[in-house]
């Protein structure tokens, strides 16, 4: 999956002579990513060691029960939050290498993050959020440009609204009209769709789709739905902290939805050997539904 291209300043040694060119890097790598909340007795392995790289132009979806993780790994790779253990890199870069000044600055300029609680800002108008990050970066938006934003989201006559006037699926909407202004090279979504009705819904994902198809941005997001799992290039199911199986999304919702549910179905506790065994008998069952055997 990684990208043939070659760097050209690495290319090059010190001494001038071509060298082994270097492959472009991932835009989001992950390796054997590890993070623990709190202390002692008390502690919580949310990721338990996770690698995964997502590729430029995909779009991936991340399932998993609830407290599987799914949320910690999106802030995790989006340098939201610091892993306890192992590397996140971006674009080749580690974070964990970065000062908290640099590390704001390539998040600003390289990521864009929609949060499941929206996190808009009360006070500003539906526009004035979606120029924030454009704002933030220095950059004044040009005239129309949140409006424009706004109107690929179906919400072009909201402009002037603050988010206490809004609906939640409006809400969710104005989100993801801020978090793509920027063009980021990276997009992450923590249930993109999880307050919208199917239609508005059904938009959205083309929306995120065509970011990835036309503009070759990265599309990661934390979905509950088989239905919008299977928009994406590649499904992958984290079972407690782990990725313990993967689809492609072209398997279709109900496919999607055998191996989720043979997840769910799995005690809490068992092995990640226990859980991949249980993921394929649910792979198995849906092979067999696409086959038209019962
Ligand atoms: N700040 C925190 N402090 C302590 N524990 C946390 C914290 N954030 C998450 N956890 C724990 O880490 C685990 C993974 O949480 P996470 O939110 O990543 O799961 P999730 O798969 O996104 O869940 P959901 O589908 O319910 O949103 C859970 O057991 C959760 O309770």
């Amino acid at each position: 999956m990684t990208s043939q291209h070659t760097t050209t300043a690495a290319a090059r040694s010190r001494a001038g002579r071509p060298v082994e060119p270097v492959q472009n890097p991932l835009p989001v790598e992950l390796r054997a990513v590890a993070k623990c909340y709190g202390e002692a007795e008390r502690t919580v392995t949310a990721l338990a060691g996770v690698s995964l790289g997502f590729a430029r132009g995909t779009m991936t979806a991340v399932m998993g029960p609830s407290g599987s993780g799914k949320s910690t790994l999106l802030h995790c790779a989006a340098g939201i939050e610091r892993p306890s253990r192992g590397q996140v890199l971006v674009d080749g870069t580690e974070l964990a290498s970065l000062s908290e000044d640099e590390l704001t600055v390539l998040r600003r300029e390289r990521v864009g993050f929609v949060f499941q609680a929206f996190n808009l800002v009360p006070a500003l108008t539906a526009a004035q959020n979606v120029e924030l990050p454009l704002r933030l970066a220095g950059r004044r938006a040009e005239p129309g440009e949140a409006i424009a934003a706004l109107e690929r989201f179906g919400l072009g006559d909201r402009a002037r609204h603050r988010p206490s006037e809004l609906s939640g699926g409006q809400q969710q909407r104005v989100a993801l009209a801020r978090a793509v202004i920027a063009r980021p090279a990276v997009l992450f979504a923590d249930e993109p769709t999880g307050a919208l009705d199917t239609h508005t819904s059904r938009g959205v994902l083309r929306m995120l789709r065509e970011l990835a198809d036309a503009n070759k941005q990265t599309v990661v997001m934390v979905t509950h739905d088989p239905a919008a799992a299977a928009y994406a290039d590649r499904v992958v199911l984290l079972a407690d902290g782990r990725p313990v199986s993967e689809l492609p999304g072209s398997q279709g919702a109900e496919a999607i939805a055998a191996r989720m549910a043979a997840l769910e179905e799995t005690a809490p506790g068992r092995t990640a050997v226990e859980l991949r065994a249980a993921t394929a008998a649910g792979q198995g069952r849906a092979d067999k539904q696409e086959e038209g055997r019962p």
